[in-house]
């Protein structure tokens, strides 16, 4: 090792990630800090951490809260079946936090916790819940190379300096800038050694993991440019932004399951053709006695959103319209139960005879099954609507 510089190993062996999440959201406002704010009746967190975590070649993700904080993340994991994932406290600094991850791996406090020391350790802050594989590999990879790396984006407003008076100064050439973005990351004892070497100035009030390598280790990162849904959650604006991203993720894709009666099966293509041309459709007939394993297969699946197509045929001619209230309670009592795990359930009666054709109402049926997924109403699960 140079004296005061870092040295690093040539070969890279394991991956880990970081997650600041131990800040207390300010500038958002409110009590609950931004991280653990629910989006979806899923606290933010929880989707970065998901996010990681199916990226299988990460072997360990750290999540730093703060220590009043600590076992209601600890609650989150348990809740949301997280892999992979320790918790430690955070300081009072996000580089703070930061370097009080990354002691997990150098001071092992947990005896009986065998965290593998990374070659490359991610840093990504626990409020940019829109991190993909394709971003952390390209700077992983980056990072093994030069030995620290970080995603950029172009600026939005032009960047400025005010003179003493309050007034412009100057004003900087916006192409030849970048905002700063993250994921971020290092070669592990790169980051690790500038932390260990910061000053407390730096740590208190440093926001710049790259400066630190560069200042301490001498380290130039390289910069790759990362997607626009890397951005951070900061005011409450992002916060709505980000229920709208993940409403939309979520409503990608519809199930149809009927029963294999013909009549039944008919419903189920017509609305599948109706419904094609603005979600991703998969239509399953399965006879109603296998149903309930085979759903088990489904639900385990990427899909969000089911219909279920059951048809009562009136044969009587003047048969009036009624409903089967039996029915009606034992549905509204699974919505009730299955809306714990956030899963929203409606009720949806396609009824119709000769002089209103099944097509036209099938196409009520779709438009009002897209509206359901898409606006994702809690308070209306339970409830029957009626095409
Ligand atoms: N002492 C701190 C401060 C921040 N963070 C984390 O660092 C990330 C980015 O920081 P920022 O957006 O500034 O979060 P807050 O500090 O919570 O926001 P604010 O400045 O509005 O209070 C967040 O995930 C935050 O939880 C942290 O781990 N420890
Ligand atoms: O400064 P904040 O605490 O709001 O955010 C921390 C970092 O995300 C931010 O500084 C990025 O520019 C990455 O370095």
């Amino acid at each position: 090792m140079e004296p005061g510089g870092c040295d690093a190993g040539p070969t890279v062996k394991a991956v880990a990630a970081v997650l600041p999440a131990g800040g207390s959201g300010e500038r958002l406002g409110g009590a609950t800090p931004k991280q653990f704010c629910t989006v979806q009746g899923r606290p933010l967190v929880s989707y970065t951490v998901r996010a990681v975590e199916r990226v299988s070649w990460i072997s360990d993700i750290i999540v730093v809260v703060s220590p009043e904080n600590i076992e209601t993340m600890k609650s989150i994991i348990e809740k949301y079946g997280h892999k992979r994932v320790t918790v430690t406290e955070g300081g009072i600094t996000r580089h703070r936090s930061i370097f009080n991850g990354l002691k997990l791996f150098s001071e092992n406090k947990f005896s009986n916790h065998l965290l593998q020391k990374p070659e490359v350790v991610v840093i990504h802050d626990a409020v940019r819940p829109f991190v993909e594989e394709d971003i952390l590999l390209k700077v992983v990879m980056a990072a093994k190379e030069h030995g620290a790396a970080g995603a950029i984006r172009p600026l939005v407003s032009t960047v400025i300096a005010s003179a003493a008076d309050g007034c412009l100064d100057h004003s900087l050439e916006r192409t030849k800038y970048r905002a700063s973005e993250m994921p971020q990351a290092f070669l592990f004892d790169i980051i690790y050694q500038a932390y260990q070497q910061c000053t407390d100035y730096d740590l208190d009030y440093g926001t710049e993991c790259l400066h630190l390598a560069l200042k301490y280790c001498k380290t130039n990162a390289k910069l790759v440019e990362g997607t626009a849904d890397l951005w951070k959650v900061t005011y409450k604006r992002d916060l709505y932004a980000a229920e709208s991203i993940i409403k939309d993720s979520l409503s990608q894709q519809i199930c149809i399951i009927t029963d294999v009666k013909e009549a039944v099966v008919q419903v189920g293509f017509l609305l599948h053709e109706s419904l094609r041309s603005q979600i991703k459709v998969e239509t399953i007939s399965i006879s109603l006695s296998k149903r309930d394993n085979h759903l088990q297969n489904i639900f385990s699946g990427q899909c969000y959103n089911f219909v279920c197509i059951n048809v009562h045929l009136n044969t009587s001619e003047n048969a009036s319209f009624s409903i089967d209230l039996e029915e009606l309670t034992k549905m509204k009592k699974f919505a009730r139960e299955v809306k714990r795990k956030n899963i929203l359930v409606y009720g949806l009666l396609i009824q119709y005879k000769d002089y209103f054709p099944l097509q036209e109402t099938v196409n009520s049926a779709a438009a009002l099954t897209m509206a359901l997924i898409k606006d994702r109403n809690p308070e209306l699960t339970g409830q029957l609507v009626v095409a």
